[in-house]
């Protein structure tokens, strides 16, 4: 019989967007959806919390209403399960390219790093939470489900802040005062360096088109993307 010649299906990858409110995540999460499907991936973009019907319905609550800080992480990873289950997994199963705006490194930046929230609690639902039977393969935690990759717009808490002055109301988290965000970006800092292996800064204070060229950049060096 004649050797087939079709490539092996693709692997699925799983790239998160992190960062402070206003750090410019969502500016480029459309434009590398994009050049990902030029280049022949099959992608799925989504978000955190939200990205299914209930887990939006879940996001709609946390992002409006006060509430105690171990509700809030039960909501969130609540969220997350239903994500994880209904739409990461099969779409990673699929061979897809995963998008995510947020997961959860913006849990131990918002919750543990900005409200003080016990980091160990939180690392024992990461635990129960992201358990899918396709994960981690290889993985220093086997069959615990993390990002592939995770890209972290690094952005100044009063640049930040500047840039979404005026550009809408803001939520719950926006109308937190600037030392909240200023704990935030320690935590992803923190996180950044607990995690070097997925984690890549990327200078969110450089204009629009040099923080696209470095988003750009890791994506070909991490052979996501060919040359442009
Ligand atoms: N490099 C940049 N230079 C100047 N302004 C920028 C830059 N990137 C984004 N902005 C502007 O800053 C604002 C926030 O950007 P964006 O919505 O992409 O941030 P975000 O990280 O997704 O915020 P959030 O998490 O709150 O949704 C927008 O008005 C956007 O046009
Ligand atoms: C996943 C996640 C999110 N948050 C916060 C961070 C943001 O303020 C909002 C989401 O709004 P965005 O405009 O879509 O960025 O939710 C959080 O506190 N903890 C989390 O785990």
């Amino acid at each position: 019989m004649k050797p087939t010649s079709a490539a092996p299906p693709a692997a699925g990858f799983f790239i998160t967007f992190e960062g402070i409110d206003g750090a410019g995540k969502s500016s480029h999460i459309e434009p590398l959806a994009q050049a990902l499907r030029a280049h022949g991936r099959a992608v799925t973009l989504t978000r955190e919390p939200g990205g299914t019907p209930l887990a939006e319905q879940l996001r709609s609550l946390l992002l409006a209403q006060a509430m105690d800080a171990l509700t809030e992480a039960l909501l969130l990873f609540a969220a997350r399960r239903e994500h994880l289950l209904t739409v990461i997994e099969p779409a990673l199963a699929q061979g897809q390219v995963l998008l995510c705006d947020r997961f959860t490194d913006a849990t131990f930046a918002y919750q543990g790093h900005g409200r003080g929230f016990d980091l160990q609690v939180l690392q024992t639902l990461e635990q129960w939470v992201q358990a899918c039977p396709g994960a981690g393969v290889g993985a220093s935690a086997p069959g615990l489900r993390q990002p592939d990759l995770t890209l972290w717009f690094d952005l100044p808490a009063a640049t930040a802040a500047s840039r979404l002055a005026g550009v809408r109301a803001p939520d719950k988290f926006e109308a937190e005062p600037q030392a909240f965000f200023e704990r935030v970006a320690a935590g992803y800092a923190a996180r950044c360096a607990q995690f070097p292996q997925r984690f890549e800064r990327i200078d969110a204070s450089l204009p629009l088109e040099q923080v696209w060229q470095q988003v750009r950049s890791v994506c070909q060096r991490r052979g996501l993307l060919g040359p442009a």
